[in-house]
């Protein structure tokens, strides 16, 4: 097998959005992974073949997969929003031909996302927590924890849905202000995007989930998530870390 020490690509500008490349990046099969598609967990381990990886870093910025024990593959891809796209980094350290296929890849699924319907999910944050709830339906997810929030409607805005969604769901109106983490993909057509937001009046109460509760830093991982949420968490962790 042909290797390359090191396979940097010239930075190359893509004409789809950024959000759409790095939500490509949370798949398994962007990186060539055999099998069923599985989303990528920041901390966890992905098989490429022989293969074995940690996904160091993954968020809105791109992807750093490094070796595991005596392995000597790793994958840095970097995105980064330019005039008209993105500009997509990649380097890798493996097999010769993997950089250019892992372009292919990437380019190829962005272009399908970036035509995906949205669900918005809200982290409402107060006090250095963050509000999370219980599902109480369909039976596959109930008891798994999520944001409040929804698919975005035809004709609405991110933050028109994220308000929407807040008020029917909590009761409580929210400022969105920012987002987390990249899109994760749902399905083949559909990400989950997160947004932060504040709710500085009102006491928010569960319309149809079981519980709601207030989660911290140190909490965040204590219940378990759907499984497009755990990809978010590590960098919903940090913004906890640096929210004053
Ligand atoms: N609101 C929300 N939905 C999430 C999160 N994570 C996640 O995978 N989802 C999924 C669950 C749902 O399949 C979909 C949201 O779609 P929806 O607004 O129509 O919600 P729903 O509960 O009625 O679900 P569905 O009947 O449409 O399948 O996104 C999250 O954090 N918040």
């Amino acid at each position: 097998m042909g290797w390359t020490v090191k396979g940097i690509m010239p930075p190359m500008r893509i004409p789809l959005p950024p959000r759409a490349v790095a939500a490509a990046l949370t798949e398994s099969g962007v990186l060539g992974a055999p099998g069923p598609r599985h989303l990528l967990v920041p901390g966890e381990d992905v098989r490429l073949g022989e293969h074995r990886l940690r996904i160091a870093h993954l968020d809105a910025d791109g992807l750093r997969a490094v070796p595991v024990g005596r392995q000597v593959v790793a994958i840095d891809v970097g995105v980064e929003a330019v005039d008209g796209g993105t500009e997509l980094t990649v380097a890798v350290r493996g097999p010769k031909a993997w950089a250019a296929e892992l372009v292919d890849r990437i380019t190829q699924r962005a272009a399908v996302l970036a035509e995906a319907r949205v669900v918005v999910g809200t982290a409402v944050l107060r006090d250095r927590q963050v509000l999370a709830q219980q599902r109480a339906y369909p039976p596959e997810t109930a008891g798994l924890w999520e944001f409040p929030g929804g698919r975005v409607e035809p004709g609405e805005s991110d933050a028109d849905a994220v308000r929407r969604e807040c008020r029917e769901e909590l009761g409580i109106d929210v400022l969105p202000n920012g987002t987390v983490g990249p899109d994760v993909v749902l399905a083949d057509d559909l990400v989950l995007r997160l947004y932060t937001a504040h709710a500085p009046h009102g006491t928010p109460r569960p319309h149809d989930h079981q519980a709601l509760a207030w989660l911290t830093e140190h909490t965040l991982d204590s219940v378990p998530w759907l499984p497009a949420d755990r990809v978010l968490i590590p960098a919903l962790c940090t913004r906890l870390t640096q929210t004053r």
